[in-house]
């Protein structure tokens, strides 16, 4: 790993990432082919925020924050922080006093695969945070690491520019040069779970609608009565 803080990245077009972050999570990981997401583990502290922005990326020592002091100066309105370890972490490395700088900054949230604290003052101050663990063991500022260089969170490559997206379902993200094609996809996604979802208020079933009877057939499901069955 070299020692580094990258300036000035390119950023993904802040207007499509917006565009995104209104689609969701969900729908935009499924647009893209079920890519992308950051796994169940990466919790909102708090319910009810929906955010999108630019990854400015993070790779910090267990346990040493020195790494975010350094990357708050990277940050430029519209971007999200997305920190991770060198190894597993779940020490509180961020807190309100994090989020006050970077609130000032315009960055719209946080994202940690370590621990967060000051929960009660993050949810006042309407900073949203996803992270693994909520934690009041504080850190050191000792180590060095870097500062928007691509890294793995959740089992994804994150890199610095990318589009994050995160809300209820968790945190998705789109390689910057696959923003056009994800807007594309989940506008096509949305318009069809709308016909969908009118069909389901009609009273329509999946099972006919998606054509799911031949494959019950196929994969030899049989409907026997209960009586058939022992109960
Ligand atoms: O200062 C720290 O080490 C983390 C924290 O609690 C804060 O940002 O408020
Ligand atoms: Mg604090």
């Amino acid at each position: 790993m070299r020692n580094v803080i990258v300036t000035d990245v390119p950023r993904a077009e802040i207007e499509k990432v917006d565009k995104l972050a209104e689609y969701g999570v969900a729908t935009v990981h499924e647009a893209l082919g079920r890519t992308g997401f950051l796994g169940p583990q990466l919790r909102p502290v708090h319910l009810g925020s929906r955010i999108g922005g630019t990854a400015v990326t993070v790779l910090s020592w267990p346990g040493d924050n020195l790494m975010i002091h350094a990357a708050v100066e990277q940050c430029r309105p519209g971007d999200v922080l997305v920190v991770t370890t060198t190894s597993p972490s779940t020490d509180g490395m961020f807190g309100e006093l994090f989020a006050t700088a970077l609130q000032v900054r315009g960055v719209r949230g946080l994202v940690t695969e370590a621990g967060v604290r000051d929960v009660a003052e993050l949810h006042e101050m309407g900073f949203p945070v996803w992270s693994r663990a909520v934690s009041a063991q504080g850190t050191v500022k000792a180590t060095a690491g870097a500062v928007n260089v691509p890294i793995t969170i959740g089992g994804q490559l994150v890199k610095p520019g990318d589009a994050i997206l995160a809300d209820d379902d968790g945190v998705v993200v789109v390689p910057r040069q696959d923003v056009d094609r994800a807007v594309e996809a989940s506008q096509a996604r949305v318009e069809k779970e709308e016909k969908t979802r009118a069909a389901f208020r009609d009273g329509e079933l999946g099972l006919d609608r998606y054509g799911l009877r031949a494959k019950l057939a196929e994969l030899g499901v049989q409907y026997v009565t209960a009586e058939e069955y022992g109960l």
